[in-house]
């Protein structure tokens, strides 16, 4: 019998993983197989709440957003996330999945306000709820969102699912000298400045005692690895 070494998961999805080997956008195989993953384990009896990132379609701080005011190119990045989480949610229906997309920020013609006790009722109905929008605020991002909304449904933990396989000496695709960590200390991560996170997402986890482990998304069966407790990717801790 497996059992998962989780009751309830936030988990962030990459949204610059959903390309694919695409330019941008949204690839159909990938997101599929993103799917197929999150279906692997809900089977298990976790319960998952996810925030899925915008880097494939827009991000504020991009070269294409240079010259806008940074403010209107960050609501653009949220508007980004509200398209990849109605198309993760189409993408669980087609399989079988009952998810519930809330947005931090107001578009109810299109998807529910996040109401936490909607949210927290949705989980203990086994749904999943996809929270998009990231925090509904300029200046942030997707991994400060998860590291928010992690803290007030009261998951476990928080899983970064990306594309590489851990929080590494310095960035893997810039260096290839870089040592990746089984673990790390919040802290080191913050005075290290390693950017596999923003410093507002570790900095939120750390004060709330909210682990983070950061894995690939891109590997075959690492999701279920990270739920039941295996030896996979890199844990960030008090
Ligand atoms: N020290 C590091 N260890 C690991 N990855 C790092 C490090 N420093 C920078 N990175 C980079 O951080 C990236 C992951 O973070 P990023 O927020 O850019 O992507 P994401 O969360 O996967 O995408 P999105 O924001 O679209 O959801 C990795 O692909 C890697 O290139
Ligand atoms: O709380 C948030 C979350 C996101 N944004 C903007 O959206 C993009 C995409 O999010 P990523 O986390 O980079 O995938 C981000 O660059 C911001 O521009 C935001 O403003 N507030």
């Amino acid at each position: 019998m497996t059992k998962p070494a989780y009751k309830r998961v936030l988990l962030k999805l990459s949204g610059e993983a959903l390309m694919g080997d695409d330019a941008y956008g949204i690839n159909r195989a990938t997101i599929e197989r993103m799917v197929a993953d999150v279906a692997e384990v809900a089977k298990l009896g976790v319960e998952l709440a996810i925030v899925i990132g915008g880097g494939n379609i827009f991000r504020g701080v991009a070269p294409g957003a240079q010259g806008m005011d940074r403010a209107t190119a960050d609501y653009m990045g949220m508007l980004a996330t509200v398209m990849n989480s109605l198309a993760l949610a189409d993408a669980m229906r087609q399989v079988g999945i009952t998810a519930r997309v809330m947005s931090a920020i107001s578009i109810e013609q299109v998807v529910e306000p996040y109401v936490r006790p909607k949210a927290l009722q949705y989980l203990e109905e086994d749904k999943i709820v996809i929270f998009a929008a990231g925090t509904g605020n300029p200046f942030f991002t997707t991994d400060t969102a998860a590291a928010l909304r992690g803290s007030e449904i009261g998951a476990e933990i928080v899983l970064k699912a990306t594309k590489v396989d851990g929080v590494y000496s310095a960035d893997p695709n810039k260096d290839p000298t870089a040592t990746r960590y089984s673990h790390i200390t919040f802290d080191e991560a913050i005075t290290k400045h390693l950017q596999v996170m923003d410093a507002t997402a570790f900095a939120l986890c750390r004060d709330q005692k909210l682990p983070i482990k950061v894995f690939s998304i891109i590997k075959p069966g690492a999701l279920r690895r990270v739920i039941l407790g295996e030896d996979e990717g890199t844990l960030v801790h008090v």
